[in-house]
């Protein structure tokens, strides 16, 4: 079976830095793939291209095999590749609910079957789905989601992602900011995510969470993936020694 979606040979160059080298990445369909490496390797980049927010200097994208562009956030949300962010592009002076619709409102038919009314039940209730199945740290549907604790808000654009993809969702560093509670949600969520047959890719300098979530990691090293690992097989002294350049890579 193909990979769900495969990066090979990527380059980004910006002026004169090189963040990407020649970047391979590859996630099947129900995988959680750990994307680590140390500050600056090129997850984040790499991470924009597979999302259609950068374009890459060379190189190519395969989605289920085959070649594509992703020109736009919204060309890759059309093939059903969702991201969070680390800065999580919610809107601060909108709810939970606007927030998980923004942009894909739900309408009432109006007359004639013309669109009609946002059809805020439904939005409630969709959102409450969402939100539940993440553990519910959500209470409040309708505060604004500005005046929520980081960990509210991390939890409102998970669900949102996860709601809406449906092939491959990009997290990256969803439980930086997280407490233990609210970590363990996001975690079980990932794998609840993957057990519906989404590719989810991982991006953390959490090591214990990495072990604790994924199927297989993909080391990144100054623009390059150096080393894959079945997570089963690994040790987290490997994981840091592939980081770091301390060992060779090894490919699963
Ligand atoms: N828009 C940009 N303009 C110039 N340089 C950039 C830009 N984006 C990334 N870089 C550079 O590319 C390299 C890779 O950065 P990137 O953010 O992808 O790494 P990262 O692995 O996500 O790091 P971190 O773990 O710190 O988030 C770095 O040297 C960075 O400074």
């Amino acid at each position: 079976m193909a990979p769900v979606l495969q990066a090979r040979g990527i380059t980004r160059e910006y002026g004169h830095v090189t963040a990407l080298a020649g970047a391979d990445f590859d996630i099947e369909a129900g995988e959680v793939v750990a994307l680590i490496g140390d500050n600056g390797a090129g997850k984040s980049t790499l991470t924009r291209i597979l999302s259609g927010t950068d374009a890459p200097t060379s190189g190519e994208i395969l989605f289920e095999g085959e070649p594509v562009t992703l020109s736009s956030p919204v060309a890759a949300r059309e093939l059903g590749i969702e991201t969070v962010y680390q800065d999580l592009a919610l809107a601060p002076h909108l709810s939970a609910v606007q927030n998980m619709y923004l942009g894909r409102e739900i309408m009432k038919r109006g007359l004639l079957g013309r669109l009609g009314f946002m059809d805020r039940a439904a939005m409630r209730a969709g959102s409450r789905t969402a939100f539940d199945s993440l553990g519910a740290t959500v209470r409040e549907l309708d505060g604004t989601v500005g005046g929520m604790s980081g960990g509210q808000r991390q939890g409102i654009a998970v669900a949102r992602a996860a709601a809406w993809a449906s092939k491959v969702i990009f997290l990256d560093e969803p439980t930086a900011a997280l407490g233990v509670v609210q970590t363990k949600n996001v975690l079980d969520l990932i794998r609840r995510t993957a057990a519906n047959g989404i590719a989810v890719v991982f991006i953390s300098h959490s090591m214990p969470h990495v072990i604790d979530v994924s199927d297989r990691v993909q080391v990144m090293r100054q623009g390059r993936r150096v080393a894959t690992f079945r997570t089963a097989d690994t040790s987290m002294e490997q994981l840091v020694g592939a980081m770091t350049g301390a060992l060779d890579g090894r490919v699963a």
